[in-house]
């Protein structure tokens, strides 16, 4: 017997979510189910899925449930899991403020990347959708050692190798437009750097503490928005500024703009980094389960 499924669309800087709400994650969501609510043409589209579970009920997420009571159950447009997802646990918590989970003020949301400390900012009151801005605890970025370099192209960059949770290789170019139509995912050597694939960001200066990035996504392609190449951005630009807190004792906070408008980046003398930006909630309806057990046949 089919059943209707709610769904919500949302986006962070127009990194763009389909948020499936299933606090007892009774709904099953292999790969080729996750693929096809994401598609664009023939599905409800977006760059992502945010399944929202409580920790309790989701095996990768129980012993998180004494801290974190919801888990962000992150998926990318081609059905694969990641880690982290910057943008994804604003709109996350936008929409648990939305149905009434979580208020303004801080909230523990549950991820593969651990338990995220999210600050949802005193808004205009629009009923939870838009308003104010969320900030993310995103712990502290990784830079493993080695060169590596990406491609575009007859093009190619050295890039800085940044983990937060997730993967990131970080090239500072003189022009976006070299990076091309990013239809395919850029090259990277050395090929053994990024086992599990790679987000790929490329940078230029805007001015003092400000740069521009685009972004080509493991699992999605080019996205308008990325909120952990962000903050892999933020801490590639304050190294090769001479800006590390660690160093210097100061936080080095970036303005970092990318297609879909602009995200703030402050790393601490402890390494702790924390991104704000916006979070909006824009639709929420119903699809009909029958279509996706078709998918999944
Ligand atoms: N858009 C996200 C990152 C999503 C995961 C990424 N595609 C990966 O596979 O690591 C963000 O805002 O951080």
């Amino acid at each position: 017997m089919s059943t209707r499924i709610a769904f919500l669309k949302g986006h962070g800087t127009e990194n763009d979510f389909v948020i499936v709400p299933d606090p007892e994650n009774a709904v099953d969501l292999p790969p080729a189910a996750v693929a096809a609510l994401c598609d664009r043409r023939a599905g409800l589209g977006g760059d992502g899925l945010l399944h929202v579970v409580r920790s309790a009920a989701h095996p990768e997420a129980r012993d998180m449930a004494a801290e974190a009571e919801w888990f962000m159950d992150y998926r990318n447009g081609d059905g694969s899991v990641a880690e982290m997802c910057g943008n994804g646990v604003r709109v996350f918590a936008r929409y648990l403020q939305r149905a009434g989970h979580a208020t303004e003020g801080d909230l523990a949301v549950a991820t593969r990347g651990g338990v995220k400390r999210v600050h949802i900012a005193k808004g205009a009151g629009d009923g939870g959708s838009a308003a104010g801005d969320i900030t993310v605890g995103m712990g502290r970025a990784l830079l493993p050692e080695g060169d590596v370099e990406v491609g575009v192209g007859e093009r190619s960059w050295p890039a800085r190798n940044v983990n937060m949770g997730n993967p990131h290789a970080v090239a500072f170019v003189a022009d976006l437009d070299h990076a091309g139509d990013l239809y395919t995912p850029p090259s990277h050597a050395p090929a053994g750097a990024y086992p599990d694939g790679v987000n790929v960001e490329f940078v230029v200066d805007r001015g003092p503490g400000h740069v521009a990035m685009r972004v080509h996504e493991r699992g999605s392609g080019e996205t308008r928005s990325c909120g952990t190449g962000a903050c892999a951005v933020a801490v590639a630009a304050a190294r090769r500024d001479g800006a590390d807190p660690a160093v210097t004792g100061a936080p080095a906070t970036y303005t970092v703009d990318v297609p879909g408008g602009t995200l703030v980046i402050t790393e601490r003398p402890d390494g702790e980094i924390e991104m704000t930006g916006p979070a909006v909630i824009v639709a929420e309806g119903e699809f009909d389960s029958a279509w996706l057990e078709g998918v999944r046949a």
